[in-house]
């Protein structure tokens, strides 16, 4: 990434610093070796949309090894890099998220997760360093896989739904739409200058598919929004996992279960690493509340969509807009 000078930053969002913000104890922390975690998970996707965690059993190998992989790549030249992109939706970026002008302090990798999709861009990425970076990747999306599927027949335990493959299933599933994310946030020196402001890495938004896996490196940056509207930092842990509730699983929980909305602001001195896996149901497959979790069919609050729909949708929009709003069903 060419670095810019104080004005030219003017191209990006800037937003106030804010207060200094909730602590590690306000985040839900689930230890996933914990036999009450099935009910922690539950109330900590009610109330946050977002937990933290530990005990998960995923070798810190697995997790260095792509790391160091990443940085690698996104070390390499910049004529090298743009090999693997524009992003149509997978490959390489830099700066531009999505299809509809928002911008970041990033450059990142989009990958589908299922090798029947795999592009000459996606293949582009693994140019300079093909064996060992596919396989880090490889060998990271399996663990985190596994362990996705872990969480949601917990959640499906917790929220007393059967039978518990309920959610789980759809990402399960060998045609599930499911991808995986790279990103990068170099660090921004020209951001002292500008006291009082924070640089947007990556903008507010949710993420649209059932569940995210996010591991970072120790630079912190991530933040989300509670739901009386405030933001709080996220303390950076490289050996933990945090885990985001999807727009899909929103539905699927009538709303009991919220997405959350969450956003990175980008550091002076040291760059982000992070890796997202997100778990998407098969395009074909019809996303409406759970029978279980809807007492009459007048309590349904969404109309049923195909996760095509959906993604279709998605994509049309803006990062911060809020994409289930045409998927509400209207009162009266
Ligand atoms: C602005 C956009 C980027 C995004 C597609 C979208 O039109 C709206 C959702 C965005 C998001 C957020 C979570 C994931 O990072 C992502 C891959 C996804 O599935 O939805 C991105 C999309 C993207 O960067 O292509
Ligand atoms: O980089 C991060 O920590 C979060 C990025 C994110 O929210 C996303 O890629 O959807
Ligand atoms: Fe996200």
């Amino acid at each position: 990434m060419v670095v810019l000078s104080q004005p030219a930053l003017d191209h990006f969002s800037l937003i106030k610093a804010c207060k200094p913000t909730g602590l590690l104890a306000d985040i839900p922390v689930i230890d996933f070796t914990d036999p009450k975690a099935k009910d922690q998970i539950v109330k900590a996707c009610e109330e946050f949309g977002f937990f933290k965690l530990v005990n998960h059993g995923v070798p810190m190998e697995f997790m260095s090894r792509i790391e160091a992989e990443a940085v690698n790549f996104f070390n390499l030249p910049q004529s090298v890099k743009d090999k693997a992109g524009p992003p149509d939706p997978f490959g390489y970026g830099s700066k531009r998220i999505g299809p509809n002008g928002d911008v970041g302090w990033i450059e990142y990798l989009l990958l589908n997760t299922n090798p029947q999709f795999t592009s000459q861009k996606t293949l582009a990425i693994f140019q300079e360093n093909p064996e060992v970076f596919r396989c880090a990747v490889d060998d990271y999306i399996h663990a985190v896989k596994g362990m996705a599927y872990e969480i949601l027949e917990l959640m499906a335990e917790g929220l007393n739904i059967e039978p518990n493959n309920v959610l789980s299933r759809l990402v399960r599933h060998e045609n599930s739409d499911s991808c995986f994310r790279l990103n990068y946030y170099p660090p921004c020196p020209e951001l002292q200058a500008l006291s009082g402001r924070n640089l947007i890495g990556f903008g507010e938004h949710t993420d649209p598919q059932i569940i995210s896996v996010l591991r970072s490196n120790n630079t912190s940056g991530l933040q989300i929004c509670l739901r009386d509207g405030t933001w709080v930092s996220v303390p950076s842990d490289q050996t933990s996992f945090f885990i985001n509730v999807g727009d899909a699983l929103q539905v699927m929980t009538n709303g009991r279960l919220n997405s959350v909305k969450h956003r990175v602001l980008a550091d002076t001195k040291k760059s982000r690493v992070s890796m997202i896996y997100f778990g998407g149901p098969p395009l074909s497959e019809k996303i409406a509340p759970l029978p279980q979790l809807v007492a009459k069919e007048e309590d349904s609050l969404y109309k049923e969509f195909t996760w095509c729909e959906y993604k279709n949708s998605a994509y049309k929009s803006k990062l911060a807009d809020y994409r289930l709003g045409p998927f509400e069903k209207t009162v009266g």
